[in-house]
């Protein structure tokens, strides 16, 4: 009795000591250098939860404000069950984002992205960014992508007039993904791009969460969803092949390049690149565009000059006996557009990088009143560059956003038709952030057509 009794003894002490050696573990980790100071949280949970507290999208969160007074910019901590470094530094993200090329993600991010994702793949990275450019870059939004975007933000604006009613999150969304579906896949039949639509709609709100992959989790639904998504693409492409129906800009580039004997990619890792370009524009978009809705909506003065700016390009092109499309020349004019864009991106974006420690300092200049929404502050500077010392909403270096010009565009369009509207946003509409932006209560705009305007 005695013996089985000091049996159970020394298990329970063997447990205790290594769970007790376990916690240790976990608060002091192992590191070659020196890490910056911190607290792990709890073993697993770290301290996701106080980082996850949804807060003031337009103010630094609680969690990172206590962080800094208590360890400075840069310190350590535990989310989602893995160890980061999380820096305030604007200058030292900056020198991380260009240096630094391993996308640093939650497992549950990786997993979403497929194992040999084209962008994740050190060795398909290059290739990837290439195939993208040669549809989104810049000349291919001038040549063929902003018709698209003009026709489809008009087509959107107009039925939610009719309505009376849009919700602008919701109304981003069908654009992206039907402009970018077109781009890659040529038209698709009615039940497909339906099909395609719905998806999105298994997505949880957030992408962040814990990796388990288990029934009832986001992850679960996010990774079915996907799942669902690379079917639709793959047997639509696979219909359109043996129909010989025309495919879009992307997979006649790929298609294109076997025929003429290039190594290219293969179908599986072409649908799985697709699902990952769906995935972060209309991860990122929407939400980013009702944001910049919301704050023009509380500056009246902002919205009047905005008006002011599209009543003109409509005016001049009356004038003009131009066509009422929208050019690339057009786009260009926008001026206090642009600026009301990159102050929008400079406040509501998060650079979600990798972090290295850098052996040497650097000056960096600071924004006046950071906090404030200004588009004025752009004033004189240089509005087509997507990246500077102090500005990285699209990161930086050769993991620079491919998508970034696409945006602005699509910003600037939207801005222009809607400023042709008679529009307010419901009051109760709140803007916060629980890492990435969220509009708990909707992003709905009451919107009329304006008849001075006509
Ligand atoms: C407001 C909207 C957007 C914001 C704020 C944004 C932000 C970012 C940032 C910060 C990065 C760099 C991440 C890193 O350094 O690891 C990135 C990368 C990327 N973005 Fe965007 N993005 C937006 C929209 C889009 C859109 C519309 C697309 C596609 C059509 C897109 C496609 C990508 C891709 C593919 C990458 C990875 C590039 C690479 O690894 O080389 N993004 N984005």
């Amino acid at each position: 009795m005695v013996d089985l009794y000091e049996f159970w003894a020394v298990i329970v002490s063997l447990i205790v000591v290594k769970l007790c050696h376990s916690i240790y573990q976990w608060r002091n980790p192992k590191s070659n250098g020196e890490l910056p100071p911190g607290s792990m949280g709890y073993p697993i949970i770290g301290e996701t939860f106080e980082f996850m507290k949804p807060h003031d999208a337009i103010q630094l969160p609680t969690f990172v404000k206590e962080k800094v007074l208590r360890h400075g910019p840069v310190f350590r901590t535990s989310l989602f069950g893995g160890k980061v470094i999380i820096s305030t530094d604007i200058g030292l993200n900056m020198e991380i984002a260009k240096t630094n090329h391993i996308p640093g993600m939650p497992k549950s991010l990786a997993r979403l992205f497929g194992a040999n994702n084209l962008f994740v793949n050190k060795d398909t990275h290059k290739h990837a960014r290439s195939l993208t450019n040669q549809f989104l870059g810049s000349q291919a939004l001038k040549l063929r992508m902003l018709q698209d975007i003009d026709f489809l933000v008009r087509t959107h604006l107009k039925e939610g007039a009719r309505k009376g009613s849009l919700d602008i999150k919701e109304t981003t969304s069908k654009i992206i993904i039907e402009c970018l579906a077109k781009k890659v896949m040529g038209e698709m039949e009615p039940d497909a791009a339906k099909e395609l639509t719905l998806c999105w709609t298994f997505f949880p709100r957030e992408w962040f969460g814990f990796a388990w992959n288990i029934p009832g989790t986001g992850v679960y639904r996010m990774v079915k969803a996907r799942n669902r998504m690379m079917k639709v693409l793959k047997e639509t492409v696979l219909k359109k092949r043996a129909s010989g129906e025309e495919l879009g800009d992307f997979f006649k580039t790929i298609f294109g390049d076997t025929e003429r004997g290039v190594k290219t990619i293969s179908l599986e890792s072409a649908t799985e690149y697709i699902f990952t370009l769906f995935l972060l524009a209309n991860e990122t978009t929407p939400a980013v565009l009702a944001a910049t809705i919301k704050l023009i909506s509380d500056h009246p003065k902002v919205m009047q000059e905005l008006q002011r700016e599209h009543e003109g390009i409509v005016r001049d092109k009356i004038e003009k006996n131009e066509k009422a499309d929208l050019t690339w020349e057009d786009y260009k004019s926008m001026t206090f557009t642009q600026m009301v864009i990159n102050e929008s991106l400079r406040i509501t974006s998060t650079v979600p990088t990798v972090l290295r420690i850098i052996d040497h300092e650097f000056q960096f200049e600071k924004y006046d009143d950071p906090l404030a929404f200004n588009p004025w502050r752009w004033k004189g500077k240089d509005l087509s560059a997507i990246v500077s010392r102090t500005y990285i909403p699209f990161g930086s270096g050769s993991r620079l956003c491919v998508g970034a010009e696409f945006v602005k565009l699509k910003m600037a369009i939207f801005i222009h038709h809607l400023s042709r509207y008679r529009w307010s946003m419901k009051t109760e509409t709140t803007l916060l952030r629980r890492f990435v932006l969220i509009l708990p209560r909707g992003s709905d705009v009451q919107i009329l057509e304006d008849t001075k305007a006509k």
